[in-house]
């Protein structure tokens, strides 16, 4: 058996069994997969393992009737798809605050994937079906008092959370409906472009050593490619959740809208991004998110074992614990 392409898995037509250019150094007779483009330069790893898409969306089978919207919800996350534009919403539901806890992860990537699998489906809008709350960031209970075992599972969901929406071939807006800190305020640096509330009670950032923690490279690497080094160097430090006025300024968020024009100015945004031949703009997405991609990818192992160390230490464990007492307190 030949060893097949790196970039073969089950987003290929002919997956389980690899066609001959899936399957490297072949001699079988050349059936073309669709899933390994020959247009990919090398060195450029495509985002996710799906086949390019060209405007399918707009292809309806001949016959069959108009497919509007479908939508599936299992408990945290409602997803609506809208197969005649190609668009999906995902929509956060997990009251109190939408804090990423080990189930919603989990439930986020499968959405997620199940959206990829789909080929009517080309961009996803990511928002919060609860009022003044984008995302609270990751759930801070998943790391207190927890096993290592927990820990280690927590985190492998938060990086595979990180690792499906940065490298995502579909188009991904946020569209920021509320104050969104720490793990929430990642979601939205990982998309392609952020429309946040004109309300300047709601913030959004890294404000993880307000915590007495710190910011994982690959956060880090992920503001920086937003915002610049500079800028993400002193709101990293500061622990900086900036109002809506301030995070457009420094260009943590893209473009502000009032409530009322939110989803409609996202849709509008969606609309033009899906305007562009879905292959160059994969291609260029990946060419630019790459190295830090691959800078988690090649040490995913390492780094949950600096998080199981990191978080198991006492002083950690007491700044989390006095941090979610403050939260308690403050909200009566
Ligand atoms: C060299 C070595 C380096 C090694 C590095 C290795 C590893 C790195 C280690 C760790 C990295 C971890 C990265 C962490 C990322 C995160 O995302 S941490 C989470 C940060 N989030 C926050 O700080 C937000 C805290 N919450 C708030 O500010 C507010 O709750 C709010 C979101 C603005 C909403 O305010 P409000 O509407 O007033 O709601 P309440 O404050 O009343 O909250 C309601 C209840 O929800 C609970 N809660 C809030 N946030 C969280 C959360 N993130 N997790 C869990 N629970 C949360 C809050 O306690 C209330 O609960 P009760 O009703 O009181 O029970």
């Amino acid at each position: 058996m030949f060893p097949v392409s790196p970039n073969y898995g089950s987003g290929c037509p002919c997956f389980p069994t690899p066609c001959a250019q899936a399957v490297l150094g072949s001699t079988s007779t050349p059936v073309p997969c669709p899933a390994l483009p020959a247009c990919v330069p090398p060195g450029v790893l495509p985002l996710s393992r799906r086949p390019p898409a060209w405007g399918r969306a707009a292809r309806q089978p001949p016959g069959l009737p108009l497919a509007l919207a479908r939508a599936f919800s299992n408990n945290k996350i409602l997803v609506e798809l809208d197969e005649s534009s190609g668009v999906a919403t995902m929509k956060f539901k997990s009251p109190p605050v939408n804090s990423l806890s080990l189930d919603f992860l989990t439930e986020f990537c499968i959405s997620l994937e199940k959206l990829e699998n789909n080929r009517a489906c080309r961009g996803v809008i990511l928002t919060s079906a609860i009022p003044k709350i984008f995302s609270s960031g990751l759930d801070i209970t998943e790391m207190c008092g927890k096993s290592t075992e927990h820990y280690a599972e927590f985190w492998r969901a938060v990086q595979e959370m990180w690792l499906r929406v940065y490298g995502c071939n579909m188009v991904m807006i946020a569209a920021v409906n509320g104050s969104s800190p720490a793990g929430g305020c990642l979601i939205a640096l990982s998309c392609d472009y952020r429309i946040m509330v004109d309300n300047p009670k709601f913030s959004i950032g890294l404000n993880e050593t307000q915590l007495g923690i710190v910011a994982p490279f690959w956060f880090k690497d992920t503001f920086v490619n937003v915002v610049g080094q500079r800028i993400a160097e002193r709101s990293l430090q500061l622990g900086a959740l900036h109002p809506a006025p301030e995070a457009l300024k420094l260009g943590v968020v893209d473009e502000l809208v009032p409530e009322e024009k939110l989803q409609e100015r996202a849709a509008a945004v969606m609309a033009q991004w899906l305007a562009l031949p879905d292959h160059a703009r994969q291609i260029t997405k990946s060419m630019m998110r790459k190295t830090v991609l691959d800078r988690l990818i090649s040490h995913r192992e390492e780094d949950i074992q600096h998080f199981i160390s990191f978080t198991s230490k006492e002083s950690i464990q007491k700044s989390l614990r006095m941090y979610m007492e403050m939260l308690r307190k403050k909200s009566g």
